[in-house]
């Protein structure tokens, strides 16, 4: 039997050679089904027929890179580069703000799968548990959609501010309380996740964590309204689909206003704005933009030990 070898913090863990998952991830890189086992098939034959019986990781992910660029250098890359962020071995804590309908569901969820990352989680859930919690007289906007808070506001909004601004600033502070906490307790466990939403917005959330060179901020734009606009329709066609075309129509004005706010924060605040025009371009510059940053933080810590 062939063992696989890898660590976990400070401590080696073997487990059996799997073409199953070696396969798997081979998918998730955009390689075809049937190609990824012929490729798990092989590898996995090339170890027993020479007597291997310890693979580290690195080296069975050095040589699936070197089979995969046989195949195809572009698909060797991306392969490579999703291997090199897994092996961090801190947990991944990515989040995904923007408005409503930009698509920061679907992106998570693409994102989450290409990295193997197994927690997901919305911000609308953050909220609806804290509306479970905070009474509608206490926190009047949190029980509002965020392009509708104003509606709520408990004291009227001074004629120099935007009142639906004032409204959206309002809601996502509140539920930015439950978004930090679950932050918290992702980075405290060590458990890697992607969380997405409207309420992930830049400023409202505490710049310490942040920092941290496991935790990736990204928001998505869309500055044509009309593509902005069609994401509802598009969402709306989804069978699973409950929430109504017409109620995102009617706030759209409101929605692009939020958008322009969050966009503006992320400029102000230098996290990165993605134009989420197609899928694999947005997910290609998140990797490269978390590559990036944990090169840059590698670099800054080996330059404090000289
Ligand atoms: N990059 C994209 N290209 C085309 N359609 C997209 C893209 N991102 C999202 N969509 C589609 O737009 C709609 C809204 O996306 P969704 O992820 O539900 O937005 P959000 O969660 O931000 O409200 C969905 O039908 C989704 O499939
Ligand atoms: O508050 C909001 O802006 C949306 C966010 O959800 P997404 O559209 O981002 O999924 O929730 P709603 O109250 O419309 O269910």
């Amino acid at each position: 039997m062939v063992l696989v070898e890898g660590k976990i913090g400070d401590k080696t863990y073997r487990e059996p050679f799997s073409k199953g998952i070696l396969s798997k991830s081979l998918i998730r890189s955009e390689i075809d089904p049937a190609k990824s086992y012929e490729i798990a098939v092989e590898i996995e034959k090339y170890y027993v027929d020479n007597n291997i019986e310890v693979v580290k990781i690195e080296d069975l992910i050095e040589h699936v890179t070197d089979r995969l660029n046989e195949e195809d250098p572009k698909l060797a890359k991306k392969y490579y580069k999703w291997k090199e962020i897994r092996r961090s071995e801190d947990p991944l804590i990515i989040l995904i703000g923007g408005a409503s309908g930009i698509g920061t569901s679907s992106i998570s969820f693409e994102l989450a799968n290409k990295l193997g990352i197994k927690n997901m989680l919305s911000t609308d859930m953050i909220r609806e548990v804290m509306r479970k919690i905070v009474s509608k007289e206490l926190c009047p906007t949190l029980f509002e959609s965020s392009y509708t808070a104003a509606e709520s506001l408990s004291t009227p909004a001074p004629p120099e501010f935007d009142k639906t601004l004032l409204g959206f600033k309002d809601h996502v502070n509140t539920v930015s309380v439950g978004l930090t906490g679950v932050i918290e307790r992702a980075i405290k466990e060590g458990i890697s996740i992607v969380i997405e939403g409207v309420h992930i917005v830049p400023g409202f959330i505490d710049e310490e964590l942040l920092k941290r060179n496991n935790v990736h901020m990204f928001v998505l734009s869309l500055s044509d309204e009309e593509i902005h606009k069609s994401r509802f329709y598009s969402r709306c066609r989804q069978l699973w689909a409950r929430r109504p075309l017409k109620r995102y129509l009617k706030h759209f004005n409101d929605i692009r206003k939020t958008h322009d706010y969050i966009i503006g924060e992320a400029k102000n605040h230098d996290v990165c704005v993605i134009e989420n025009i197609d899928v694999n371009a947005t997910i290609d510059t998140m990797i490269e933009t978390i590559i990036e940053k944990q090169t840059n933080t590698q670099k800054q810590e080996a330059l404090q030990t000289l």
